[in-house]
């Protein structure tokens, strides 16, 4: 894949500057995002985890351009964000909804393809090669239904890939398939992570996801939205399921996720220990925290 005109590895890919993001609407407004401040480096892959509600979307929606923030500004390679922006693509949940059953596997990773105006060659280069990199490189003219849901969410990286995007956003892709199809496909991002040298913004509500996949992990507060921790995923580069699942600096980390998840949902925000103290001899008493 080409890696014509993007950033150095470690210049600013992405700059999220004081986001807030207010919903106004008849029956009133719902601040979902109050501050966030944030930067990706090119190049490295950025997990963002928070409990239901924290405004996970309307963050990547803001990112892509597809919903304008209240206040605060994105970038995306130094260029302040205020549509769909070139060098970036989506990957949803939602694989069946994003996938063209009237398409073939080869057409629906060719159409954004067409769009961007590139020949005929280069896009059957670039989709051969995407359908390779995927493991899909025997399916080209299946159409999207008669294959699984494992299958049909790697068409959807493929189309992603294809597009050879600067940055890549997945918004909690792996959350409707089976557990052993989403090891896969996490082995799967981190392998085209590491070949393509593309910077990854990945949502996920799984905690041991997040670490799994990646370099640093943002926690989300609950709404109205602000970051609680940074946090830095010192694992090896070299992941597999089972060794780096068992390695005692994956369960610290964890550990520690976890706690602030929690928190998190108890309503804990930065700066508020007194409140986590309250919080947390209130919760003692009952016998589980909602989810
Ligand atoms: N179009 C909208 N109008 C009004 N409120 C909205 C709208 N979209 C989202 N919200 C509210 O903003 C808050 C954040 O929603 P958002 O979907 O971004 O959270 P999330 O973290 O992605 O949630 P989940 O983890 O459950 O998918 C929620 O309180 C939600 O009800």
């Amino acid at each position: 894949m080409s890696t014509a005109n993007r950033p150095a590895p470690g210049s600013t890919m992405l700059a999220v500057a004081g986001l807030r993001k207010v919903y106004e609407s008849a029956t009133g407004s719902t601040e979902a995002i109050r501050d966030l401040t944030f930067q990706v480096r090119a190049g490295e892959m950025v997990c963002i985890v928070g409990p239901s509600g924290a405004g996970k979307t309307t963050l990547l929606r803001c990112i892509s351009g597809l919903l304008p923030p209240t206040s605060g500004t994105v970038s995306l390679e130094g260029q302040k964000v205020s549509g769909p922006p070139k060098g970036m693509a989506v990957v949803f949940q939602e694989y069946a909804r994003s996938l063209f059953p009237w398409l073939t596997v080869e057409q629906n990773v060719e159409l954004p393809l067409k769009e961007k105006g590139i020949g005929r060659a280069e896009r059957r280069r670039l989709v051969d090669n995407a359908l390779e990199a995927v493991g899909l490189a025997d399916v080209p003219r299946s159409y999207p239904w008669q294959l699984s849901g494992g299958m049909q969410q790697r068409v959807a990286i493929a189309r992603a890939v294809a597009y050879e995007p600067h940055i890549l956003l997945m918004d909690e892709p792996f959350a409707a398939v089976d557990a052993q199809t989403r090891a896969d496909l996490e082995d799967l991002v981190r392998a085209l992570w590491h070949r393509l040298g593309v910077t990854v913004l990945f949502v996920t509500h799984d905690i041991d996801e997040s670490i799994y996949l990646g370099q640093r992990v943002l926690v989300l507060s609950g709404r109205p939205t602000v970051i609680l921790e940074d946090v830095a995923v010192d694992l090896p580069d070299e992941r597999d399921q089972l060794t780096t699942r068992n390695d005692p600096e994956f369960a610290r980390l964890r550990a520690h996720v976890y706690d602030l998840v929690q928190k998190a949902k108890r309503g804990y925000r930065p700066g508020d220990e007194d409140s986590v103290l309250a919080a947390d001899v209130q919760g003692a008493g009952r016998s589980a925290v909602t989810p």
